[in-house]
């Protein structure tokens, strides 16, 4: 079945493209993998942000199918293109942005197009992602599809511009990969006269509407919104993406000395989370109050952007918009942190001596010194005028980091990974197979008997808070869950519901959630083999979800977590090392619960007590008994 395309297709089709020259056959090229790029972009601003694929299959000058990656965890792109493009596309060519980075021992993407018959493979850019670089184009070529990548087997001008398009729609990774901070985007609306605020600190507002509907766009398009104590004080934000999409971005406060007020919209996490940033041991008490709000409050030994940005890496963040004053965004730009500014320019004059500027202080005294952005562009937004750019160029990566395969050739001596310990949390991690958000439906019965199919794990544990309360509302929470269009979207329904809701949660929840979530990794590991075989894989490995926020099924920041996402993984496959301190912390996972392992000996002469456990049955009854009341606060 042939795709329509109505302006694609009519230009690309043109009989002048027939007679194609050399020249001609790049610029065609060209353009597949342009669009290739422009429909990867797609799903920003409506789903967490991911890496974008693209994949556009055409055969001579016609698109026989195309398909983007909506989320994490959803149908990949080039299954999709393939789909549309059925029996067409035998011996067709797949345009590809981004190297395709399947999950470690599932290979849909580069399957899906040998199983269609594709003969040949355009790709934008290779994988940035250490351990995903350069294996697909292997898989394929020893498949025998030709591969050839942008700025490698395929040169020219016009190649040259696809190419920049591959690597903006992916900026946010490639910035990730290169230098181990998200990407950050300074956002702030000025007059003509360079103010952010009257000197009285008023706001509201110096952009016109439509202006601050493209600030909602980029907040969708983000993972965290970042502010500074005094825009809180001063402006009561809500920081919320009001575009009318799905996504929303965790609100972040960085504030040293946590003097915040005790009410702020902030502080309603029915709407987005809120995570607080601050200085070790600032206001316990506050601390306490925000706590029981239902807001993170995150301690850091000494507070600083940089800091605050490699622990939003830690937490998996792809991209972050600093909304923030003068007084915080010049630390942030001077330790490095910023990449790209969007300057909303305002057609108006406040003056005021004492009226704040977008960036204080950053030590400069001649203009030789000034930033100078790279790549500016300009619009015309309403009355307003965006002016963005780049602190930074985008990094092309390929040059300079090798793939882990590469990297263990030169030297043998380096592993990737500490082989005792497996870290997990992004599908796109290397094992971010076993992440909840992994595309793999189940096919499990209900209470009743009947089948049920779940797009994902996460799908089904979170369906599952509401399932069996006689309520017209949990019934309809339930439905809205299983037809989540992505994991994200189904972890966001329930976690909202349960918490403006929670009197439609199930009264035995607590009791329950670890059966509920092993029933589904059990039902997972059997329908694939593959993923089966992967967790049998790491025998000999502890298991860790690497999520620094969530303490009960992941490991946390600092090995504090309970990690019983990854304790069902290792029970699983019949590996269970559980050590109990007499508070029933545990005493194996985690990063620095490794070297706790090592100390284990020692503990045993300690005040401690642990166990081993090692029967299914009998682990999970022992966490029935000890756990139902750790962490009730959390929402998970
Ligand atoms: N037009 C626009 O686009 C915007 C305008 N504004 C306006 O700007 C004004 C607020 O500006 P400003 O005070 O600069 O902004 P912020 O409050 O955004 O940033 C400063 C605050 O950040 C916190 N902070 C945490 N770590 C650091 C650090 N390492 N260095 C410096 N500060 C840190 C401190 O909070 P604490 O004191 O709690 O410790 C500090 O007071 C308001 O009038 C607001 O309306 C604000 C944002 C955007
Ligand atoms: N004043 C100003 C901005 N200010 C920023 O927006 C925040 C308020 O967001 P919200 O509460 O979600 O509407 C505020 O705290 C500050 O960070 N932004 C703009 O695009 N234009 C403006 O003129």
């Amino acid at each position: 079945m042939a795709f329509s395309f109505a302006a694609a297709t009519t230009t690309l089709t043109s009989p002048i493209l027939c007679k194609t020259t050399a020249n001609q056959h790049h610029s065609l090229e060209a353009q597949y993998i342009k669009r290739a790029a422009e429909i990867a972009d797609k799903s920003s601003g409506f789903t967490s942000p991911h890496p974008n694929f693209g994949c556009v299959i055409a055969k001579g000058n016609n698109i026989v199918g195309e398909g983007y990656l909506y989320a994490q965890g959803t149908k990949c792109a080039e299954l999709q293109a393939v789909e549309a493009g059925g029996e067409l596309c035998r011996g067709s060519t797949a345009y590809l942005n981004l190297e395709p980075g399947d999950c470690y021992g599932d290979e849909t993407a580069i399957s899906s197009l040998i199983k269609a018959g594709v003969s040949r493979v355009v790709l934008g850019i290779r994988h940035p992602l250490q351990h995903l670089r350069g294996k697909a184009i292997r898989s394929l070529r020893s498949e025998g599809l030709q591969v050839d990548v942008l700025g490698e087997e395929l040169q020219s001008e016009t190649v040259q511009e696809a190419l920049k398009s591959c690597f903006v729609v992916n900026a946010p990774l490639l910035y990730r990969a290169a230098s181990r901070v998200p990407f950050s985007v300074l956002k702030y609306a000025m007059t003509l006269d360079g103010k952010i605020a009257a000197s009285s600190g008023h706001a509201s507002w110096i952009s016109s509407r439509q202006s601050r509907n493209r600030v909602f766009e980029l907040r969708g398009r983000s993972d965290a919104v970042i502010v500074g104590g005094n825009t809180v004080r001063r402006d009561n934000p809500r920081l919320t993406a009001r575009h009318g999409a799905g996504h929303m971005p965790v609100r972040i406060v960085m504030s040293q000395a946590l003097n915040l007020p005790e009410v702020a919209n902030l502080w309603d996490v029915s709407e987005a989370r809120t995570i607080v940033a601050t200085q070790r041991g600032a206001r316990k008490s506050f601390q306490k109050l925000l706590a029981s709000k239902g807001v993170e409050v995150v301690e850091f030994d000494i507070l600083n952007p940089r800091d605050v940005m490699e622990y939003c890496y830690d937490r998996g963040y792809l991209s972050i918009l600093w909304e923030c004053g003068g007084a915080l965004t010049a630390p942030a730009i001077a330790s490095g942190v910023i990449h790209q500014i969007f300057a909303f320019v305002a057609p108006k004059i406040i003056g005021g001596a004492n009226a704040p500027s977008p960036v204080g202080e950053l030590g400069m005294v001649e203009m030789s010194q000034a930033l100078n952005l790279i790549d500016v562009s300009f619009e015309q937004i309403g009355p307003d005028m965006l002016i963005s750019g780049y602190l930074q160029p985008i990094p092309d990566l390929t040059p300079i980091i090798p793939s882990a395969d590469e990297t263990s050739a030169i030297d043998p001596s380096v592993t990737l990974y500490d082989a005792n310990i497996i870290l997990f949390y992004k599908t796109w991690d290397p094992y971010g197979a076993f992440s909840n958000f992994s595309p793999h439906p189940l096919r499990i019965s209900d209470e009743n008997g009947d089948y049920v199919t779940w797009p994902t794990v996460e799908h089904y544990y979170q369906a599952h808070k509401f399932i069996g309360v006689d309520d017209p509302l949990a019934r309809d929470c339930v439905n809205q869950i299983k037809c989540a269009k992505s994991p994200e979207e189904a972890a966001r329904v329930g976690r909202t519901m349960q918490l403006q809701h929670p009197h439609l949660v199930r009264l035995d929840w607590e009791t329950v959630k670890i059966d509920v979530m092993y029933r589904a990794l059990k039902c997972k590991f059997s329908i694939y083999p593959h993923l089966n075989s992967m967790l049998l894989s790491t025998a000999g490995s502890i298991l860790v979800e690497a999520s620094p926020h969530d303490l009960f099924w992941g490991g946390g920041r600092e090995g504090e977590g309970l990690n019983y996402l990854g304790r069902l993984l290792m029970q699983l496959s019949k590996r269970v090392i559980v050590a109990w301190d007499k508070e029933c912390k545990p005493y194996v996972e985690g990063r620095r619960g490794i070297r706790r392992l090592e100390e284990m000996s020692l503990a045993m002469h300690m005040n401690l007590s642990w166990h081993f456990l090692t029967g299914e049955d009998d682990f999970c009854n022992y966490m029935r008994d000890k756990m139902p009341n750790t962490y009730p606060e959390m929402v998970t």
